[in-house]
């Protein structure tokens, strides 16, 4: 048992490993200048502060219910305003929002057109409100991080990418680790694609050469994290850089092969043993069942989104006073108990 809570603790240290450095150059901002050429035309805004606390404020959409008036009520920030407006504008009217690392994923039902596509401020300001994932980039950036040292300071971006209809079936995410890709991962791992076994030769050898010619020893750290579309005429394009680390979803891989794996094999049963050439390449099989999408578990039941999308919000407040009496009476009732 000894041994065993020694090799945990371990392996957790090491998982944990990942260093604040990591995490700085993996800011949009950082990146972007030196890549431009090899991902989507984007814009980058610096975030004032008062926008941010409207980020961070929970309570700032107010319902007020004095019988006679129902009003929401969001700040309005006109500078901030026309400068996105300006920026969706150069992008061409339709843009995918993020802030310095993530994009709000997790919020993309609540949109009227269930997507991330934004025309606007207040199309942003929906997403990134509802998103756990646009929380975690504003309050802990540094999680997981094993060095002591303060955090180092944030300046946080809005960033504005012109919206570009990607196919999920082309994109993969590649770990490298000392300026080596170890493993590609199909991106969209709950379904199965089948033009990604026929052409799995092809799509590795053209990811591979993408990434000799255009990132290798080209990117501050030697272990990261890639992800890349292959476009429909073979052309390999970068989405994004991610840290190597548990912060970033390992999707058909687990942290603990791909930081202890000696060989990565493409699949998750054969032992690693034999030494290959290139990565290990993974990608959902017609026999796996195909999975609910990870992001499911962040939605709220349909009825109570109907009701807050609806067009009489009066149903809303009715709905929310129902469960409050519901409640009160499920206590009182609790409180008669011996
Ligand atoms: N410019 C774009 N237009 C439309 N869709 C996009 C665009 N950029 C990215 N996407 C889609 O959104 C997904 C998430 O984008 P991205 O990787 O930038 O977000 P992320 O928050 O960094 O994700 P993760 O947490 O997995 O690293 C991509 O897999 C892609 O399907
Ligand atoms: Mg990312």
């Amino acid at each position: 048992l000894c041994r065993n809570v020694f090799e945990v603790t371990q392996i957790a240290s090491v998982l944990g490993s990942m260093k604040k450095e990591q995490v700085v150059n993996c800011q949009f901002s950082v990146w972007y200048p030196s890549f431009k050429k090899h991902t989507i035309k984007s814009l980058i805004l610096s975030i004032p502060q008062n926008v941010i606390d409207y980020l961070l404020d929970d309570g700032t959409l107010v319902w007020t219910d004095d019988e006679t008036t129902t009003a929401v009520t969001a700040p309005e920030f006109p500078e901030f305003n026309i400068k996105v407006q300006e920026a969706i504008n150069v992008l061409g009217g339709c843009v995918f929002p993020k802030l310095n690392w993530s994009a709000p994923r997790d919020a993309n039902w609540i949109a009227l057109n269930s997507s991330l596509q934004c025309q606007s401020l207040s199309d942003i300001f929906l997403l990134f409100k509802s998103s756990d994932f646009i929380t975690h980039d504003l309050t802990q950036s540094f999680l997981h991080c094993s060095d002591d040292s303060p955090d180092p300071t944030i300046n946080y971006e809005l960033v504005l990418r012109k919206w570009s209809e990607l196919i999920p079936g082309a994109e993969f995410r590649c770990f490298v680790k000392e300026n080596k890709v170890i493993a590609i991962s199909q991106r969209d791992y709950t379904q199965h694609y089948q033009h990604i076994a026929k052409q799995e030769a092809s799509i590795s050898s053209s990811i591979l050469e993408f990434f000799s010619d255009h990132i290798q020893y080209q990117f501050p750290d030697e272990d990261f994290v890639l992800d890349v579309y292959r476009d429909s005429s073979g052309r390999v394009w970068l989405i994004d850089f991610n840290p190597f680390g548990e912060v970033t979803d390992s999707l058909l891989f687990t942290w603990e092969e791909l930081t202890f794996g000696k060989y990565l094999t493409a699949s998750q049963t054969q032992e690693d043993t034999t030494p290959q050439d290139g990565p290990a390449f993974r990608y959902t099989t017609s026999e796996v069942t195909v999975q609910p999408s990870p992001c499911l578990s962040y939605r709220i039941p349909r009825d109570f989104l109907d009701l807050t999308t609806g067009e009489d919000a009066y149903k809303l407040i009715d709905f929310l006073k129902l469960k409050g009496q519901q409640e009160e009476e499920e206590s009182d009732e609790e409180g008669e108990e011996p």
